[in-house]
C-alpha cells in the first residue's frame, strides 16, 4: 500500500468538462485507476452533485467505486442535490445554499488520507453555485491541476477554447485535456482533434472512443497520466 505523503501537497486534479455530459466522470475515473495502478492511494471528490437515480447519485458512486470504495460519501460529495438542474438552483428546491468551508475542509480531510485526489466539477467550468461564486473559484481554491475533458461533437472547438481561456484567466494551469467521443459520427472527427492538439497548447493524455456501457476501467486504457514536466 503506499505511503500517504501527508506533508507534500496532494496529487490531483480537477476535472472540468466543455459542458455537462461530456465524460467527465468517466474521465476522472480512468484517472483514478491510472494513479491506482501506480500504487497510490487516490481519493476522488464530486463536492456538487444535481441529479440522483433512486436516491444514489450516480457520479459519486462511480467515483467511489473507482477508489476501491474506502473513501465516505459524506467528504466525497458534501452535496448532494436531489433535482438535475443547474446546482445553485438544485440547491435552493432543496432549501441549502452550496458554500466553499464544508467542501475545502472535506478535501484537506481527503488530501490528508491519500496521495492523491480527484476532483470532478459540475457542468463546465463556470457554473454558478450561489450568488456570489461558482466552479471557477472552486477550482482556483482548490489550486489543483485541471483536466480538461472535451466532449467531441460539432461546437467543442469553441466550448473548448473559450474553457482554457477561463482557466488560465484564473491563474490554474491545464495540465492536460482528453478527447472524448460522445457522438461517435461526428464529422472530420480526427481533424477536430488535430485543431484541439495545435490550439489548446496543453498536452492531450489521450482520445477515448466510444465505448459500449462505458467502463472507467477499459477507458483507463486510453487516457495516461499527464507528465508534469509541461503544460
Ligand atoms: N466515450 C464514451 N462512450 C460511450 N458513452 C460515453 C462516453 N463518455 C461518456 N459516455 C456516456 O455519456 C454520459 C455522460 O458521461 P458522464 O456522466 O461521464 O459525463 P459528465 O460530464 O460527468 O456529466 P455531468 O455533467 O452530469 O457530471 C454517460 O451516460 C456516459 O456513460
Ligand atoms: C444535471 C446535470 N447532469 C449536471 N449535474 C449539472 C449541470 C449544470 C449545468 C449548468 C449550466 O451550465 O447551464
Ligand atoms: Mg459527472
Amino acid at each position: 500500500m503506499a505511503l500517504c505523503s501527508s506533508s507534500l501537497p496532494p496529487e490531483g486534479f480537477f476535472v472540468t468538462g466543455t459542458d455537462t455530459g461530456v465524460g467527465k466522470t468517466l474521465v476522472a475515473c480512468a484517472l483514478v485507476h491510472c494513479l491506482r495502478a501506480e500504487g497510490r492511494r487516490v481519493a476522488a471528490m464530486k463536492p456538487i452533485a444535481a441529479g440522483c437515480e433512486d436516491g444514489q447519485w450516480l457520479d459519486v458512486e462511480a467515483l467511489v467505486t473507482a477508489c476501491g470504495e474506502w473513501v465516505p460519501r459524506t467528504q466525497v460529495n458534501p452535496y448532494p442535490l436531489p433535482l438535475p438542474i443547474a446546482p445553485h438552483l438544485a440547491a435552493r428546491a432543496a432549501g441549502v445554499e452550496i458554500r466553499p468551508e464544508p467542501i475545502l475542509e472535506a478535501f484537506r480531510s481527503l488530501a490528508q488520507q491519500a496521495d492523491a485526489v480527484v476532483v470532478e466539477g459540475v457542468g463546465g467550468f463556470r457554473v454558478p453555485l450561489a450568488a456570489d461564486w461558482d466552479t471557477a473559484d472552486l477550482a482556483a481554491w482548490l489550486a489543483l491541476p485541471v483536466v480538461l475533458v472535451v466532449g467531441m461533437r460539432l461546437g467543442c472547438l469553441n466550448h473548448a477554447l473559450l474553457t482554457t481561456e477561463a482557466i488560465r484567466a484564473r491563474g490554474l494551469r491545464l495540465i492536460g485535456w482528453v478527447a472524448n467521443t460522445i457522438d461517435p459520427h461526428m464529422a472530420a472527427f480526427q481533424d477536430n482533434v488535430a485543431t484541439l492538439q495545435e490550439r489548446l497548447d496543453a498536452q492531450c493524455l489521450g482520445v477515448i472512443p466510444h465505448l459500449d456501457g462505458p467502463d472507467p476501467r477499459v477507458a483507463a486504457r486510453w487516457v495516461r497520466l499527464p507528465s508534469h514536466g509541461r503544460e
